[in-house]
Protein backbone atom coordinates (compact mmCIF):
# COMPACT_ATOMS: atom_id res chain seq x y z
CA UNK A 1 0.00 0.00 0.00
CA UNK A 2 1.16 3.21 -0.64
CA UNK A 3 3.37 5.03 1.95
CA UNK A 4 3.50 1.52 3.86
CA UNK A 5 7.04 -0.12 3.70
CA UNK A 6 6.41 -3.87 2.97
CA UNK A 7 6.93 -6.24 5.68
CA UNK A 8 5.99 -9.83 6.38
CA UNK A 9 2.45 -10.56 6.98
CA UNK A 10 3.34 -13.31 9.35
CA UNK A 11 6.55 -14.99 10.72
CA UNK A 12 7.04 -18.21 12.14
CA UNK A 13 9.40 -19.32 14.54
CA UNK A 14 9.88 -22.06 16.72
CA UNK A 15 12.18 -25.54 17.48
CA UNK A 16 13.61 -27.36 14.91
CA UNK A 17 11.09 -30.16 13.34
CA UNK A 18 8.14 -27.75 14.85
CA UNK A 19 6.75 -27.18 11.42
CA UNK A 20 8.10 -23.68 10.13
CA UNK A 21 8.72 -24.78 6.67
CA UNK A 22 6.35 -26.90 6.28
CA UNK A 23 3.44 -25.29 7.57
CA UNK A 24 4.96 -21.56 6.48
CA UNK A 25 5.00 -22.59 2.80
CA UNK A 26 1.39 -23.76 3.01
CA UNK A 27 0.22 -20.76 5.16
CA UNK A 28 1.71 -18.62 2.23
CA UNK A 29 -0.09 -20.34 -0.58
CA UNK A 30 -3.35 -19.72 1.38
CA UNK A 31 -2.92 -16.36 1.55
CA UNK A 32 -1.47 -16.02 -1.72
CA UNK A 33 1.76 -14.82 -0.54
CA UNK A 34 5.21 -15.19 -1.29
CA UNK A 35 7.23 -17.52 1.02
CA UNK A 36 10.32 -17.04 2.11
CA UNK A 37 12.06 -19.51 4.69
CA UNK A 38 15.75 -18.53 5.69
CA UNK A 39 17.70 -21.21 5.67
CA UNK A 40 16.65 -21.80 2.76
CA UNK A 41 17.55 -18.81 1.16
CA UNK A 42 21.38 -18.80 2.76
CA UNK A 43 21.36 -22.44 1.18
CA UNK A 44 20.84 -21.20 -2.31
CA UNK A 45 23.20 -18.27 -1.29
CA UNK A 46 26.01 -20.00 0.68
CA UNK A 47 25.44 -23.43 0.30
CA UNK A 48 24.72 -26.20 2.40
CA UNK A 49 24.44 -24.89 6.28
CA UNK A 50 25.94 -28.49 7.86
CA UNK A 51 28.99 -27.27 5.21
CA UNK A 52 28.42 -23.32 6.78
CA UNK A 53 28.73 -24.79 10.17
CA UNK A 54 31.84 -27.03 9.61
CA UNK A 55 34.16 -25.05 7.36
CA UNK A 56 33.22 -21.13 9.14
CA UNK A 57 31.34 -21.92 12.34
CA UNK A 58 28.03 -21.53 14.22
CA UNK A 59 28.99 -17.75 14.63
CA UNK A 60 29.59 -16.97 10.89
CA UNK A 61 26.36 -19.12 10.42
CA UNK A 62 24.35 -16.62 12.72
CA UNK A 63 25.77 -13.62 10.63
CA UNK A 64 24.16 -14.72 7.21
CA UNK A 65 21.12 -15.56 9.02
CA UNK A 66 21.07 -11.98 10.25
CA UNK A 67 21.27 -10.34 7.29
CA UNK A 68 19.19 -12.80 5.12
CA UNK A 69 16.53 -12.25 8.08
CA UNK A 70 16.66 -8.76 7.98
CA UNK A 71 16.20 -8.18 4.29
CA UNK A 72 13.31 -10.29 4.75
CA UNK A 73 12.23 -8.34 7.52
CA UNK A 74 11.26 -5.66 4.03
CA UNK A 75 9.41 -7.39 2.22
CA UNK A 76 5.30 -9.14 2.09
CA UNK A 77 6.21 -12.34 2.51
CA UNK A 78 4.86 -15.19 4.82
CA UNK A 79 8.56 -15.47 6.42
CA UNK A 80 9.55 -18.41 8.15
CA UNK A 81 13.59 -18.72 10.04
CA UNK A 82 16.10 -21.14 11.18
CA UNK A 83 14.96 -22.49 14.87
CA UNK A 84 17.86 -20.24 16.48
CA UNK A 85 17.31 -17.18 14.93
CA UNK A 86 15.20 -15.57 17.70
CA UNK A 87 19.14 -16.02 19.68
CA UNK A 88 20.39 -12.91 18.27
CA UNK A 89 19.69 -9.65 19.72
CA UNK A 90 19.01 -7.44 16.71
CA UNK A 91 16.56 -10.03 15.46
CA UNK A 92 14.92 -10.71 18.63
CA UNK A 93 14.25 -6.84 18.63
CA UNK A 94 12.89 -6.35 15.54
CA UNK A 95 10.69 -9.28 15.32
CA UNK A 96 8.53 -7.51 18.77
CA UNK A 97 6.94 -5.12 16.29
CA UNK A 98 5.64 -8.01 14.17
CA UNK A 99 2.99 -10.73 13.90
CA UNK A 100 4.31 -14.33 14.76
CA UNK A 101 3.30 -17.46 15.45
CA UNK A 102 4.95 -19.87 17.19
CA UNK A 103 5.05 -23.42 16.20
CA UNK A 104 5.63 -26.09 19.32
CA UNK A 105 6.15 -29.97 19.35
CA UNK A 106 6.71 -32.24 21.65
CA UNK A 107 9.65 -34.34 22.05
CA UNK A 108 7.68 -37.93 21.43
CA UNK A 109 6.08 -36.30 18.41
CA UNK A 110 9.77 -34.46 17.10
CA UNK A 111 11.92 -37.73 17.69
CA UNK A 112 10.96 -39.12 14.00
CA UNK A 113 10.90 -35.70 12.42
CA UNK A 114 14.59 -35.19 13.07
CA UNK A 115 16.65 -38.35 12.77
CA UNK A 116 18.40 -39.33 9.75
CA UNK A 117 18.01 -35.24 9.38
CA UNK A 118 21.34 -32.50 8.58
CA UNK A 119 21.04 -30.65 11.26
CA UNK A 120 24.08 -29.68 12.87
CA UNK A 121 23.05 -28.50 16.11
CA UNK A 122 21.37 -32.12 16.39
CA UNK A 123 23.68 -34.43 15.29
CA UNK A 124 23.17 -35.96 18.91
CA UNK A 125 18.93 -36.37 18.49
CA UNK A 126 16.96 -35.94 20.87
CA UNK A 127 18.62 -34.89 23.80
CA UNK A 128 20.49 -31.99 21.84
CA UNK A 129 16.79 -30.89 20.72
CA UNK A 130 15.38 -30.79 24.48
CA UNK A 131 18.49 -28.91 25.62
CA UNK A 132 17.96 -26.62 22.51
CA UNK A 133 14.44 -25.80 23.03
CA UNK A 134 14.77 -25.54 27.19
CA UNK A 135 16.99 -22.81 26.20
CA UNK A 136 14.97 -21.36 23.59
CA UNK A 137 11.34 -21.47 24.93
CA UNK A 138 11.03 -18.56 27.00
CA UNK A 139 12.47 -16.43 24.01
CA UNK A 140 9.57 -18.28 21.61
CA UNK A 141 7.37 -17.22 23.87
CA UNK A 142 7.56 -13.94 24.86
CA UNK A 143 8.17 -13.53 21.09
CA UNK A 144 4.92 -15.22 19.84
CA UNK A 145 2.32 -13.27 19.23
CA UNK A 146 -0.36 -16.25 18.30
CA UNK A 147 0.91 -20.27 19.58
CA UNK A 148 -0.11 -23.20 17.51
CA UNK A 149 0.77 -27.18 18.59
CA UNK A 150 1.89 -29.27 15.67
CA UNK A 151 2.46 -32.05 17.32
CA UNK A 152 -0.48 -34.60 16.39
CA UNK A 153 -2.94 -32.62 13.79
CA UNK A 154 -2.62 -32.82 10.23
CA UNK A 155 -0.47 -30.42 8.56
CA UNK A 156 -3.34 -29.03 6.49
CA UNK A 157 -5.56 -28.45 9.03
CA UNK A 158 -2.94 -26.43 11.46
CA UNK A 159 -2.32 -24.37 8.35
CA UNK A 160 -5.62 -23.44 7.49
CA UNK A 161 -6.43 -22.51 10.86
CA UNK A 162 -3.04 -20.32 10.70
CA UNK A 163 -3.99 -18.46 7.72
CA UNK A 164 -7.18 -17.91 8.95
CA UNK A 165 -6.22 -16.25 11.36
CA UNK A 166 -3.41 -13.81 9.23
CA UNK A 167 -6.34 -13.23 7.26
CA UNK A 168 -8.55 -11.86 9.44
CA UNK A 169 -5.67 -9.97 11.76
CA UNK A 170 -4.11 -8.51 8.25
CA UNK A 171 -7.03 -7.96 6.43
CA UNK A 172 -5.57 -10.38 3.66
CA UNK A 173 -8.42 -12.45 1.13
CA UNK A 174 -7.77 -16.42 1.72
CA UNK A 175 -6.26 -17.21 -1.83
CA UNK A 176 -7.24 -21.20 -1.70
CA UNK A 177 -10.29 -22.53 -0.41
CA UNK A 178 -10.16 -24.40 2.62
CA UNK A 179 -10.84 -28.15 1.70
CA UNK A 180 -12.40 -31.40 3.01
CA UNK A 181 -10.43 -34.33 2.26
CA UNK A 182 -12.72 -35.71 0.18
CA UNK A 183 -12.15 -32.62 -2.05
CA UNK A 184 -15.65 -30.19 -1.00
CA UNK A 185 -15.50 -26.65 0.32
CA UNK A 186 -15.25 -27.32 4.49
CA UNK A 187 -17.78 -24.05 4.31
N1 LIG B 1 1.61 -32.13 11.96
C1 LIG B 1 2.78 -31.75 11.44
N2 LIG B 1 3.08 -30.45 11.40
C2 LIG B 1 4.28 -30.05 10.91
N3 LIG B 1 5.23 -30.88 10.41
C3 LIG B 1 4.98 -32.20 10.41
C4 LIG B 1 3.75 -32.68 10.94
N4 LIG B 1 3.76 -34.01 10.83
C5 LIG B 1 4.91 -34.34 10.26
N5 LIG B 1 5.66 -33.25 10.00
C6 LIG B 1 6.99 -33.31 9.38
O1 LIG B 1 7.95 -32.76 10.24
C7 LIG B 1 9.10 -32.38 9.48
C8 LIG B 1 9.69 -31.12 10.04
O2 LIG B 1 9.01 -30.01 9.53
P1 LIG B 1 9.81 -28.72 9.04
O3 LIG B 1 11.01 -29.06 8.26
O4 LIG B 1 8.77 -27.85 8.41
O5 LIG B 1 10.27 -28.13 10.47
P2 LIG B 1 11.05 -26.80 10.75
O6 LIG B 1 10.40 -26.21 11.94
O7 LIG B 1 11.14 -25.96 9.52
O8 LIG B 1 12.50 -27.35 11.17
P3 LIG B 1 13.93 -26.58 11.09
O9 LIG B 1 13.98 -25.61 12.24
O10 LIG B 1 14.92 -27.67 11.26
O11 LIG B 1 14.00 -25.90 9.76
C9 LIG B 1 8.64 -32.30 8.02
O12 LIG B 1 9.21 -33.40 7.34
C10 LIG B 1 7.14 -32.45 8.12
O13 LIG B 1 6.59 -33.11 7.00
O1 LIG C 1 18.03 -24.55 15.74
C1 LIG C 1 19.02 -24.09 15.14
O2 LIG C 1 19.90 -23.42 15.72
C2 LIG C 1 19.11 -24.29 13.68
C3 LIG C 1 17.98 -24.68 13.01
C4 LIG C 1 17.92 -24.81 11.55
O3 LIG C 1 16.68 -24.28 11.12
C5 LIG C 1 19.08 -24.10 10.87
O4 LIG C 1 18.88 -22.69 10.89
C6 LIG C 1 20.39 -24.43 11.53
O5 LIG C 1 20.60 -25.81 11.38
C7 LIG C 1 20.39 -24.04 13.02
MG1 LIG D 1 12.73 -25.30 8.39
Amino acid sequence: MAGEEARPVVIFIGAPGSGKTKIGRRVAKLLGVTFVDSDKRIVAEHGDIADIFTQHGEPYFRELERATISKALRERVVLSVGGGAVMHPETRAEFAQHRIVQLTVSAEAVESRITGGKRPLLSSGLDAWRTLVDKRSSVYNELATRSWDTSSRPIDSIAADIAEWVADEADIPLAAQRTTTDGNEAR
